[in-house]
């Protein structure tokens, strides 16, 4: 291929500085060093953590930066040591490494590789540097993804191969999404047949989480929104039950507590807000009640409760990616997609071209839309 070992200009949507709308530019992204690959990116979604970074809010935000983590792709090019993908693979970027040697890796509990976790909060590669630059001015790297681009250059431990039967515009979602909301149920939560559940914020993380809810046989699973447009979209996801806390005068959680009977067998927070991270594990029963922390809180956010919850037999627990090792489970989580088995045409609400991209945050914030997924380049 004409484009191997040579700079690539190519057309990327670059955040500037915080709350500025992404402006597309036209950018360089150098060849894959050692242990490196470039994807040509043909579809992202937006995820609602790309909007948090870009409102200044989180603390390893840097800019100028190209954002971007929910998406999917075909490789253009590898550098040298690479083994598990060639040119032409059908690709994921994954925003939790997997590079099988390291403690974290190695252990069966947790998902959360640190290998090259240091440089990706720094927004370079591994080695310490960034492969984009726009007139002549380097840009930062997101989550080690940056997937609002024509071609990304990731780590080897963070891209996996995946079945080329799988329609890419569909199976980007797998990127984040999807796999944290279901896998936080099963895997992080361990949702228990016959179980009761209630999910806070039922964007695509949270409906995912019903979906997971579901598949482990939960009897009941609530429905917790401001949105009440998002309850008769959450029913497809196996939700059972809505709550808007706007209806309400009491705390939530009192409400909840009476209309379970003494409150929910595991609950998850799904929007990012300390006061609903406190009443998701207050609305947990007594004795056994799990609550899992999925939304991702601002800089200089606190969670507090009463430490009794925990004295009284409560759980609070949090979920990165859903607890799946990323290269070993999102291919087979693709297969599941291929199956029937997992949902993820449900979740795109909207297809819109790589110009659009700013009215996919502005769909998002208005709540809109549940996933946006941008045609990036044809496949
Ligand atoms: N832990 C992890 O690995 C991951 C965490 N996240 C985080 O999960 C959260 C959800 O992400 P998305 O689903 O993409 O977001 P989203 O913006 O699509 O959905 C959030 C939902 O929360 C609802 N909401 C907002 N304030 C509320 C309140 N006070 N009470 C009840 N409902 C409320 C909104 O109406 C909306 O339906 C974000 O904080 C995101 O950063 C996302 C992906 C992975
Ligand atoms: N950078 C933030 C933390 C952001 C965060 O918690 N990210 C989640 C994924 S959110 C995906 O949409 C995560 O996986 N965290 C694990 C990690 O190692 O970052 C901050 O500094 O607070
Ligand atoms: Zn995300
Ligand atoms: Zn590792």
């Amino acid at each position: 291929m004409a484009t191997i070992g040579k700079p690539i200009e190519c057309k990327a949507a670059v955040a500037w500085g915080p709350n500025e709308h992404l402006k597309i530019e036209t950018i360089q992204v150098a060849p894959p060093e050692d242990h490196e690959v470039r994807i040509k990116i043909c579809y992202t979604a937006v995820c609602h953590t790309d909007a948090y970074t870009l409102s200044g809010q989180d603390p390893e935000g840097l800019f100028p930066v190209v954002l971007g983590h929910e998406g999917s792709g075909i490789v253009e090019s590898i550098g040298k040591g690479v083994t598990d993908v060639a040119i032409g693979d059908h690709v994921i970027p994954l925003y939790v490494p997997q590079c099988r040697e390291c403690k974290f890796c190695k252990s069966s509990k947790t998902n959360l590789c640190q290998k090259i976790r240091v440089s990706q909060g720094q927004g370079v590669m591994p080695n310490g540097t960034s492969r984009f630059t726009c007139n002549g001015k380097k840009l930062f790297h997101f989550m080690g993804c940056s997937t609002f681009s024509e071609y990304t250059v990731v780590a080897d431990v963070s891209i996996t191969k995946i079945n080329k039967e799988a329609p890419l515009n569909k199976v980007c979602l797998l990127g984040c999404g999807v796999p944290t909301g279901y896998g936080a149920a099963l895997n992080t939560a361990k949702v228990e047949k016959g179980s009761t559940c209630a999910v806070w914020g039922l964007g695509a993380v949270g409906l995912a989480v019903g979906w997971g809810c579901k598949a482990a046989g939960a009897s009941k699973i609530i429905g917790i929104d401001i949105n009440a447009k998002k309850f008769e979209i959450a029913k497809k996801f196996g939700f059972t039950d809505f709550v808007n806390p706007k209806d309400y005068e009491k705390p939530i959680q009192e409400v909840l507590i009476e209309l379970t009977d003494g409150g929910l067998d595991f609950t998850f927070e799904c929007i990012g807000n300390v006061a609903t991270m406190r009443a998701a594990l207050e609305s947990c029963h007594k004795g056994w009640g799990v609550s899992t922390i999925v939304g991702v809180a601002g800089a200089g956010q606190e969670i507090s409760t009463r430490p009794f919850q925990l004295v009284t037999g409560r759980t609070w627990k949090g979920t990165a990616f859903g607890g799946w090792k990323s290269r070993d489970s999102v291919p087979k989580l693709v297969d599941e997609y291929l199956t029937k088995k997992l949902l993820l045409d449900e979740f795109v609400s909207h297809n819109l071209s790589f110009n659009e991209i700013n009215d996919a945050f502005h769909l998002m914030h208005t709540g809109e839309s549940i996933r946006s997924v941008l045609t990036i380049s044809e496949v």
